[in-house]
């Protein structure tokens, strides 16, 4: 059990008990709302949330892209939850073209709505969960700069106002919040709200995850918080990286726990804000020192576990991979159980400088919804969009001329969003499109969910349909044993499949699947990008006189191979995971 500090004794007076005099530097907040003049939050009108809940909040150019008169690459449809997301690409010919990609989530916000708005479409519900003995857990996602810390700060205080206005209320009295702080930088945790005190990770007799020494603050009033929160904001690691001079490292993470006031304290309900490092980091080709990279491949590692938990958490499935990482270790206790509640935003930046990370974020907040069970309200929605069709691009590619930039290939079907996941139609592989040109630039509509069962569930399906012309998808069949891909071949595209133990372990192959392309695409994207830095560097040891150069030619090279190689290996894993899960299979 965590030590508790009771900051507070009554609305205005501290009580500091060995905590920083930080606290009590901030000026007192003006009219907070959720303070008593607020009219009262009934819990009764606050909605359950949905167990996963992908957002998506795009935030407005700022100053230095416009000037330098940087395009908005990116167009939100609120009412229809979809973002279309425009690459400026060129072909071999140097022609410009565009390339359009299309998603849809649960909730896409444009730059136009504010902090109040989004928390309360996104996240008050939350509060609800909390009152009602669950957990709820936010993310921000998304690149460096793209909003994560504007989007995650005010929640807590706004959270709190909603908390402590239903506390006053007489049905709900009894009851006490606390908080506390901490980071995860490098794969340890550090108390935020302690002097950055390195923390242990361990499990305790009931298995449940302890931050063990995590100091936790019980407060009576919003000023405390924003001053622990100011304090917390100012402890966190920050360093300067090749994007941006004030990116976050680490993972930051706020959590409030609902006690009952009486002993033995019991805790009722949780909520944790994430304010996640930024999602480039691992990727960052101009940060090549030791140290730099490191951090990176550990903020790979708890992303990509992130998503590998939230993906198994929604898939109901039996083991749920959260020793992947510490983010997902500590936060075990927060994901497991029915009553856990989780949302998810992915930031994204507007500018066409941030295009490829943007569709990787993009790609990433699809991923983690991707594979939502049929039934549920989301999907409902989802098969509704695919039977209406998807939307004709605006713009399309002009050119039939080969592309120099191939990262996206698999996005160029025009709806990438509405044609994997529920009713993939037969044109399209893994979301490649194959066959004619046609289906590649305005696909028809898919047939009517009832008609065609999700091919999702029919894994072998898609080598069976695997282009000639496409060589990756010829290869992946080939490594299957033959008579499995006749098998495929007879599953054909429409079948239903009766029995739920195939169901199951279908999901899992066809999540592998796309797991394996999504890491092929990445190590393509990857391998562009550092084909283009080594020619600079090339080119800048051939433009250079100073013998010195030479020095820094060496640094730079050895890191980019060594992005290289933890790139590979990264694709060779999913390659071998895919394997082994295909032959016990
Ligand atoms: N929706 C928005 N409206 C207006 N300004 C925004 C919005 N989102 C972000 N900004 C501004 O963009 C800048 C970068 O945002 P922020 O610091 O939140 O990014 P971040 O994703 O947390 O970056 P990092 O990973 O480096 O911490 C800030 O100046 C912030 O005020």
């Amino acid at each position: 059990m965590s030590d508790v500090f009771n900051l507070v004794d009554d609305e205005d007076e501290f009580l500091l008990q060995d905590v920083d005099h930080a606290f009590m530097l901030s000026p007192p907040l003006p009219n907070v709302p959720g303070t008593t003049s607020e009219p009262p939050v009934l819990l009764a009108t606050l909605p359950d949330a949905p167990k996963i809940r992908v957002i998506v909040r795009k935030r407005p150019l700022n100053k230095k892209e416009l000037e330098r008169a940087e395009s908005d690459v990116l167009e939100c449809d609120a009412a229809a939850s979809c973002l279309y997301l425009n690459a400026p690409r060129v072909t071999v010919d140097l022609t410009p073209y565009i390339d359009r990609h299309s998603f849809r989530f649960d909730d896409v916000f444009d730059e136009h709505v504010d902090n109040d708005q989004l928390y309360e479409r996104a996240i008050q519900p939350l509060v609800g969960t909390a009152f009602r003995g669950g957990k709820g857990t936010v993310f921000a996602y998304g690149q460096t700069g793209s909003g994560k810390t504007f989007t995650m700060s005010p929640l807590p205080l706004r959270t709190a106002a909603d908390i402590f206005n239903i506390m006053a209320q007489p049905s709900h009295g009894g009851l006490s919040l606390h908080v506390s702080c901490y980071e995860i930088y490098g794969g340890k945790v550090f108390d935020l709200l302690n002097g950055r005190a390195k923390l242990e990770v361990r499990e305790d007799g009931r298995r449940q995850v302890q931050v063990v020494g995590l100091r936790e603050v019980a407060i009576g009033c919003l000023t405390v918080l924003q001053q622990l929160c100011d304090h917390s904001a100012a402890a966190r690691s920050t360093g300067s990286t090749g994007a941006n001079d004030e990116s976050s490292r680490s993972h930051s993470i706020l959590c409030f726990a609902l006690r009952a006031t009486s002993e033995p304290q019991k805790t009722l309900g949780k909520l944790s804000f994430i304010d996640l490092a930024g999602s480039e980091r691992g990727a960052d080709t101009y940060d090549n020192d030791k140290q730099t990279r490191l951090e990176g491949a550990e903020i790979n590692k708890s992303l990509l576990a992130l998503k590998e938990c939230i993906r198994a958490l929604d898939a109901d499935a039996r083991h749920i991979p959260f020793r992947g990482s510490k983010l997902t270790e500590v936060l075990r206790d927060s994901f497991v159980g029915k009553n856990a509640r989780t949302v998810m935003i992915a930031n994204v930046s507007p500018n066409s400088g941030s295009c490829e990370h943007t569709l990787n974020t993009l790609r990433y907040a699809d991923r983690v919804k991707e594979i939502r069970k049929p039934g549920s309200a989301d999907t409902a929605s989802r098969e509704q969009l695919v039977q209406q069709g998807p939307p004709q691009p605006a713009v399309v590619r002009q050119q039939p001329a080969p592309v120099v930039d191939v990262p996206t290939a698999n996005a160029r079907t025009s709806f990438v969003d509405a044609s994997r996941p529920i009713a993939r139609p037969a044109n399209t592989v893994g979301g490649f499109p194959v066959g004619s040109a046609a289906a590649t630039e305005a696909p028809a509509p898919a047939a009517p969910v009832a008609a065609v069962p999700s091919v999702r569930q029919q894994p072998a399906t898609h080598f069976a349909s695997a282009p000639t012309g496409n060589a990756t998808r010829r290869q992946t069949a080939s490594m299957f044993p033959e008579g499995q891909q006749e098998q495929a071949q007879a599953v054909g595209t429409t079948s239903a499949v009766t029995s739920a133990g195939r169901n199951e372990l279908s999901s899992s192959i066809m999540a592998a699947e796309d797991d394996l392309i999504t890491a092929h695409r990445h190590h393509i994207e990857e391998c562009m990008g550092s084909v283009r830095d080594e020619m600079n560097l090339l080119a800048n040891l051939d433009g250079s006189s100073a013998g010195g150069d030479i020095e820094r030619y060496c640094r730079e090279l050895s890191g980019l191979l060594a992005q290289k190689q933890a790139s590979l290996a990264q694709l060779q894993l999913r390659l071998h995971t895919f394997q082994e899960l295909w032959r016990t299979g």
